[in-house]
């Protein structure tokens, strides 16, 4: 069994798979290496083989991981790695190694998928956008706060601004605008984050006009889903890109 990590900023996704890299075994979303154990604790029969993992953390804090995950298991983990070129995709950045390795593996995942132009969308606790043209070319990107960093940063910079996750939740329902706090604030957020969303379209138009694949990921993706119907909403596009660069040996 494989074990597949994804260490962003706020959560780990994982996810065991069968030897096989093919049946989903077990996954989830979690805040902390022990509740990731705990996790991985309730699946029956585990036995894992393989470990593979890609993180946007410090490497103190990749490497506590890893050294938990060798000492709880025993397997070979092998972390993904910054690289300046892999799977016909060039990284664009002057300094590759600095490109978020989430981004990068998103990037082959949808590259992979699309076999030409792509635009990858990702919604996590920042949401990023990058753009690879039909020959593998990263031509660069965008990072901004997602959904947590603006709530948060209202919340934490004014004093009036103040509510639970069910209102927020429900607040969404609709995005007429804000009649309470928790309305305008969080249709306002929204509504950037759309913005934001049709901006790199517009982009992508400019470049390809309508000959590209749109890539949604991460934990909201969903919250913008409707403005870009034709997207392709692929909740495990890091994975698809994790399989690429670390397989099994
Ligand atoms: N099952 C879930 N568990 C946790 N967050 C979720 C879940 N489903 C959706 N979300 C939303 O996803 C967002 C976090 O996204 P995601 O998990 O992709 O990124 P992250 O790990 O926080 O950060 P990064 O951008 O570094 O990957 C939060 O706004 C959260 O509300
Ligand atoms: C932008 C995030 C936080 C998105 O998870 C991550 O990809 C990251 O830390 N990147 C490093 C900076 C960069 O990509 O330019
Ligand atoms: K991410």
């Amino acid at each position: 069994m494989i074990l597949e990590l994804d260490c962003g900023n706020s959560f780990i996704k994982w996810r065991v798979l069968a030897a096989n890299a093919g049946q989903l075994l077990g996954e989830g979303v979690v805040d902390s290496n022990l509740a990731l154990l705990e996790g991985l604790g309730e699946l029956k029969g585990l036995a894992l083989t393989f470990c593979r993992l890609v993180s946007v953390r410090t490497a103190e804090e990749t490497g506590a991981l890893t050294s938990l995950l060798k000492d709880t298991f025993g397997v070979p983990i092998v972390c993904a790695a910054p690289a300046r070129e892999m799977s016909g995709v060039r990284n664009g950045y002057e300094e590759f190694e600095r490109l978020g390795l989430d981004r990068w593996l998103a990037m082959l995942g949808g590259f992979h998928l699309a076999s030409g132009a792509c635009l990858v969308l990702d919604f996590g606790t920042a949401v990023t956008a990058d753009f690879i043209a039909s020959d593998g070319e990263h031509l660069g990107g965008f990072i901004c706060p997602g959904m947590p960093l603006m709530r948060n940063q209202l919340r934490t910079h004014t004093r009036k601004i103040r509510y639970g996750d069910l209102a927020a939740e429900q607040a969404l329902e609709s995005l007429v605008p804000g009649r309470a706090t928790v309305e305008a604030v969080e249709r306002g957020c929204l509504l950037m984050l759309r913005g934001f969303v049709m901006t790199q379209l517009e982009l992508a138009r400019s470049y390809w006009g309508e000959d590209f694949v749109v890539f949604l990921t991460g934990g909201d993706a969903s919250l913008v889903s409707e403005v870009v119907p034709r997207a392709r909403v692929v909740p495990d596009l890091v994975f698809v890109g994790l399989a690429m660069a670390c397989p099994l040996s």
